[in-house]
């Protein structure tokens, strides 16, 4: 779990985030909406400690960072997995290399031990056959289950994921997504997801922040957020016109 209290954070003076207080649930994919420059990816900094807050604090599973020792920073870093939203992977190593980078730098056993880890989770993504392929050499949907696998592979506490759909057809986009929620479930992994597919919303937004001008402007689940007539929350989803169109069928009882 990790709770975010009163976060405030300006740049040359300008205040991109005005005070948000979320908890992001254990074992649960949480989401953060909202327009472009709403303070999302700020939001998500602060939580990966690359931006201290200028008033506020982030706990995380009950512990201050304002409180950790240095040590403590340490592992938290090792505690947390990243899928960033181009994947980036290395293009001159192989899936398996890419997958056994983080391992390496945290772990000091030997690579036969890793290499099992590495295989097992690139098992558990469903890549195993493509271990010896480059990037380069396999789609865009097997390109996020290597960042997928490769954000796991150190067992996190805390998975971060900024657009992991970016770029993805809307069925492989599905099938990342289900696979994202799978996994925070399986690992018991706390989830943040930074997300502009209002299909991800409807899929597997359990918990979610919805932030507008760098205020926390609404938070409810999917169910919820389809059903609200909070117009600042509605406003933003049915400016795509699929979704108009569906809320146009709902109110009409179709
Ligand atoms: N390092 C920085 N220095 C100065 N201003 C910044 C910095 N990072 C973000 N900002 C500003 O903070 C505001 C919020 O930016 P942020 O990147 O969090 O938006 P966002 O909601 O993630 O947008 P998008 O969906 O387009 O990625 C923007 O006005 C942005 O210009």
């Amino acid at each position: 779990m990790i709770e975010v209290k009163n976060i405030h954070k300006a740049f040359d003076g300008e205040e991109v985030l005005k005070g948000i207080d979320f908890v992001f649930e254990r074992g649960k994919t949480n989401l953060i909406i909202g327009q472009s420059g709403s303070g999302k990816s700020v939001l998500l900094k602060c939580m990966l400690g690359l931006f201290l807050p200028d008033q506020g604090v982030i706990e995380y599973d009950g512990k201050p960072y304002t409180e950790f020792s240095e040590d403590e920073k340490k592992d938290l870093s090792k505690q947390i997995g990243m899928v960033f939203q181009g994947g980036a992977l290395f293009d001159s190593m192989t899936v398996e290399e890419n997958v056994l980078f983080p391992l390496r730098m945290f772990t000091k056993q030997s690579r036969s031990k890793l290499m099992t880890r590495v295989n097992e989770v690139l098992k558990r993504v469903n890549l195993d056959g493509s271990e010896k392929k480059y990037p380069s050499e396999i789609s865009g949907g097997m390109q996020k289950r290597v960042s997928i696998a490769r954000a796991i592979v150190n067992r996190p506490k805390y998975l971060f994921c900024d657009e992991p759909n970016s770029g993805l057809d809307p069925k492989t986009a599905t099938v990342i997504d289900n696979l994202i929620q799978e996994i925070t479930r399986e690992y018991d992994i706390t989830t943040v997801i930074i997300t502009h597919d209002m299909n991800s919303v409807l899929e597997i937004g359990e918990n979610i922040a919805f932030l507008k001008d760098g205020v926390l402007a609404w938070k409810g689940d999917k169910d919820q957020v389809f059903k609200t007539e909070d117009e600042t929350v509605t406003d933003f989803i049915y400016s795509s016109n699929l979704f108009k169109k569906v809320r146009t069928a709902q109110l009409k009882g179709l």
